[in-house]
């Protein structure tokens, strides 16, 4: 069983094409593991393959080649417990429009065989902020409550792995607010496993412990956040000179900038060269320094530099 959520070798997926298209490689053999306990993020561009993993892992989508164990039972061998193990939160605000929140949550919970006695379609709703909006028909929602249900229905058979795939795309700042918090307790309180698809990088860089990035079918980056940050090495120095001045710090990889506010950003590469040597660049070309501060690389860099190389995905 060992100690993953989720472990997937060599995944492949291969879409039919059909109606004059060819056949599209959405997967390209994916070999990923997902601790217990952790909360993931999954990043890529547009069409990276994001969603069709996601889907693969949620038995939407039939994958073509390679193993998906997900809480230690094989998708294929334990197709039923593998799907209890996992609650997936869509992208897509596919709700019935009939069903109140409390209809949708007891039918969901029916779908997934969760006994009468163990359905807590009340404390759910309220965790997510739609207790008062029980009673109503889903098509009178805002896209905000939608989206509240959605994690509401994903949650009823009380999964050890949640996935999230975009979950705060195009939502007000408020609601994001509220699904963090709640992906946190559940998280922290509950030790439930949480892997999420983000295309904002600093919800991923303050969320996620660990980090794979995929692009255009493969994977070409899994690590812990800190680790992947670590691994940029170029580093601004911002210096506000104490008065204004012509002149440039000059040195072997040093790159610089003169920003409008009067200042000099002078980037650095940690690996080649010292703050210290920095600074004397600095001092050497005359400047006397009012102020200094840095600015560290974060994890859209990573993401450049590492999806710079990857064939670009088609749309
Ligand atoms: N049902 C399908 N039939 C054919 N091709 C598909 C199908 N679903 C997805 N694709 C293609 O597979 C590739 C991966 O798509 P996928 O939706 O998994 O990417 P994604 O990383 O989730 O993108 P996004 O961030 O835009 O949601 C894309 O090129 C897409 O056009």
């Amino acid at each position: 069983m060992g100690d993953d959520a989720i472990r997937i070798e060599g995944l492949k997926k291969t879409y039919g094409g059909g109606g004059g298209q060819p056949p599209k490689e959405a997967l390209r053999g994916i070999d990923l593991t997902v601790p217990r306990g952790s909360v993931f993020g999954l990043l890529g561009p547009n069409g990276a393959g994001k969603s069709t993993l996601i889907n693969i892992l949620a038995g939407l989508v039939v994958k073509t080649a390679g193993n998906v164990e997900i809480w230690g039972w094989d998708q294929d061998v334990n197709p039923r417990q593998s799907r209890a193990s996992i609650g997936v939160m869509p992208q897509e605000l596919n709700l019935d429009p009939f069903f109140t929140p409390r209809g949708a949550l007891e039918v969901q919970a029916g779908l997934y065989g969760v006994p009468k006695s163990q359905r807590r379609s009340d404390e759910i709703l309220r965790m997510v902020g739609l207790q008062d909006k029980a009673e109503a028909y889903a098509r009178t929602l805002s896209g905000g409550m939608r989206r509240r249900l959605l994690l509401a229905k994903a949650l009823v058979h009380h999964p050890h792995i949640l996935v999230l795939d975009e979950p705060t795309a195009g939502v007000d700042i408020e609601l994001r607010q509220m699904l963090w918090q709640n992906v946190r307790r559940l998280n922290e309180e509950r030790g439930m496993t949480v892997i999420l698809t983000t295309h904002y990088l600093e919800e991923a860089e303050e969320m996620c412990d660990e980090i794979a990035i995929i692009a255009d079918g493969a994977l070409v980056a899994r690590d812990r956040t800190t680790n992947l940050l670590g691994q940029i090495d170029a580093r601004t120095m911002v210096i506000q000179p104490e008065e204004e001045t012509g002149h440039v710090p000059e040195g072997v990889g040093l790159e610089v900038e003169r920003r409008r506010d009067g200042t000099l950003a002078v980037t650095y590469h940690a690996n080649k060269t010292s703050p210290e040597e920095v600074l004397d660049a600095v001092r050497a070309a005359g400047i006397r320094i009012a102020d200094v501060r840095t600015e560290q690389a974060d994890l859209e860099d990573v993401f450049l530099s590492l999806t710079r190389g990857a064939h670009s995905p088609a749309a």
